[in-house]
């Protein structure tokens, strides 16, 4: 990949007077008001003599488990602040826990992000270390740090170690829904299930596998907000502590050189962490959360950038639910800088893109090794050769849908097939089980109003579970399309984020049970069967049947947030903000 342009970092001289001051740095009425409610802390008045005053921006919470160690981890960076010279504090932000959040953790992504930025702003604050782990928290943090734009670095808490039952990986959510199936094709016995449960999270952190969350902790270091090697980490290894600690030395630095978000996040650092995406076959999810925080960041990035950028990267990591392996085992190999060299070492990568340790990416990643190539693979052994995210287009998906090849079938790529169609989720669970259902492994399931408007909130059904009969006969796969969203843990021939979304009368919503789908993936087309005339007539026709929400929150979500083509924030929190101090309080 050519170097259009180099990133030249200038750092601002320091000592200088940072934002916080405006509250502590003074001997008024209003700064001894700031200043003496936060003593009743026991900090010594020395704290307040104009040191980098940095926020630890924390998504703990025992509701979101996969973040129920991250008070620990907040010490550990404290350590680090205080070592270099800072005043650190902690304080808590919405946390969106995944595993039980509904109707769906995504409608609440952009409420965290708001609260981020906000509390950002409105606080004596100079820089931020944003400690997340499951999946919306990276980019809900990451969203609300970049439309504040004060020094921000993220520090992970890290997978979980491998699960094992019966002496088998068990990978976080990928063996939930593989035992699901399996229990309906009737290869698997609900004691069986039951007693895997207790195998599946054997420790604190987040999915083990390449899930969402380790993906947007990889895509936060491919970005370079992270200190690289933070993605792979396991939440309990002790290096998981240091890295904690390290990076609360970093942000220090990073505030006396003025290091912002916007410097980092440029268009060379997103084009990088596109790559990096396919390369980990990492959760289309980040497809979504990526344009979301470029939107934020100003960075002009749509999704055929998805398609483009990601068309020639080999899923070389053998990570489920792709491959075999997992987060463990791609620490012990090196983990993504491993990934990165290799990139950069192949001309895919922007070299030069700065980091927040203030280096270029690629000095941070020269010198590392594969210790393992069963889980890092040699390109000439890649799970796939095209892994990037594809971007389908066609009637189907006017401003387009999105599949990973990684995790889909080779034989279903080219497919033609009868629409089976699902008014909506409860539509479909009404139905799947029926065995009188008129459906075979041939026919293409469709599931309508699951989008960001229509659950609302986007849930992760599109990988919505096969019908029991076409289980038994062995398929583990048939063609999928939905407006929804999947979990990065899952797998298939699924055809997602299908734009715009059937709620808001997109050619989704008028397809009928024994229209003709085609997918094509090699030339990303999606398409319905019908002509111009019949689609144009049936959409004039459409009427939605959801009651749209009259009041609070679930009503601003309806009424403001864009499309998934967009990265599915609200209107009115795109683009950056700035951290102009606001007025005092009294
Ligand atoms: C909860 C999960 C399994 O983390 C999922 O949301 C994902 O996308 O990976």
């Amino acid at each position: 990949m050519t170097e259009s342009s180099k990133n030249i970092f200038v750092p601002k001289p320091w000592p200088r007077k940072l934002r916080s001051t405006e509250w502590f740095g003074g001997t008024s009425r209003d700064h001894i008001y700031h200043r003496s409610w936060m003593k009743n802390q026991g900090l010594p008045a020395d704290l307040f003599d104009g040191r980098p005053v940095i926020g630890i921006c924390n998504t703990w919470s025992q509701l979101t488990p996969c973040n129920a160690h991250l008070r620990e981890l907040a010490d550990r960076v404290k350590h680090g602040i205080y070592e270099a010279g800072g005043l650190p504090l902690e304080f808590p932000v919405f946390s969106v826990g995944e595993s039980s959040l509904r109707p769906t953790a995504m409608m609440y992504r952009n409420m965290a992000a708001m609260d981020v930025e906000e509390a950002l702003r409105a606080n004596p604050l100079d820089g931020v270390v944003l400690l997340a782990g499951c999946d919306k928290t990276t980019p809900a943090l990451l969203m609300g740090a970049c439309s504040v734009d004060i020094p921000a670095i993220v520090v992970s808490g890290g997978p979980m170690l491998n699960g094992y039952f019966r002496g088998e990986r068990v990978g976080s959510g990928t063996a939930l829904w593989q035992m699901s199936e399996d229990i309906k094709a009737g290869n698997m016995t609900q004691e069986d299930f039951l007693e895997a449960e207790q195998s599946m999270s054997r420790s604190a952190g987040s999915c083990n596998t390449m899930g969402t969350a380790s993906t947007m902790a990889s895509m936060a270091e491919a970005l370079g907000m992270a200190l690289s090697g933070n993605a792979a980490i396991p939440a309990v290894d002790s290096r998981r502590r240091v890295m904690a600690h390290l990076t609360g030395r970093r942000i220090v630095d990073m505030v006396k050189d003025d290091l912002k978000p916007s410097d980092v996040l440029t268009r060379q650092a997103f084009e990088n962490a596109i790559r990096i995406n396919g390369a980990i076959g990492g959760s289309t999810n980040a497809v979504i959360h990526l344009l979301a925080i470029a939107g934020r960041v100003g960075v002009d990035l749509n999704l055929d950038d998805w398609d483009k950028l990601g068309q020639d990267i080999a899923t070389i990591v053998n990570l489920m639910p792709s491959g075999k392996y997992l987060m463990e085992e791609f620490f012990y190999a090196g983990g993504l800088p491993v990934v990165i060299k290799h990139l950069a070492e192949a001309g895919k990568l922007h070299k030069t893109a700065l980091t927040v340790s203030g280096e270029s990416i690629w000095n941070e990643v020269k010198e590392v090794r594969n210790w393992n190539e069963d889980v890092i693979l040699p390109v000439e052994k890649a799970l796939t050769q095209k892994g990037g995210i594809v971007v389908l287009k066609g009637n189907l998906a006017p401003q387009g849908a999105v599949l990973k090849p990684s995790a889909a079938s080779a034989h279903l790529l080219q497919h033609r097939g009868r629409a089976v169609v699902f008014e909506d989720i409860d539509d479909y669970k009404a139905k799947i089980n029926d065995e009188a259902l008129d459906i075979d492994e041939h026919c293409v399931m469709v599931l309508k109003n699951c989008g960001p408007k229509g659950y609302p909130g986007m849930a992760e059904v599109g990988n919505m579970g096969l019908p029991p009969k076409i289980l038994r006969k062995g398929i583990k796969d048939m063609v999928r399309i939905s407006d929804a969203r999947m979990s990065g843990t899952a797998y298939g021939t699924v055809v997602l984020h299908t734009t715009p979304e059937a709620a808001a009368g997109g050619p989704l919503a008028v397809v009928k049970n024994g229209d003709m789908i085609e997918l094509d993936v090699e030339r990303r087309c999606l398409r319905v069967d019908i002509t111009d005339k019949e689609m144009a007539t049936r959409l004039a026709n459409w009427k939605t049947h959801l009651e749209a929400p009259k009041s609070g929150y679930i009503k601003l979500f309806h009424d403001h947030v864009q499309g998934a083509d967009t990265g599915a924030d609200f209107d009115f929190l795109k683009g950056c903000r700035g951290a102009a101090v606001p007025k005092d309080s009294h």
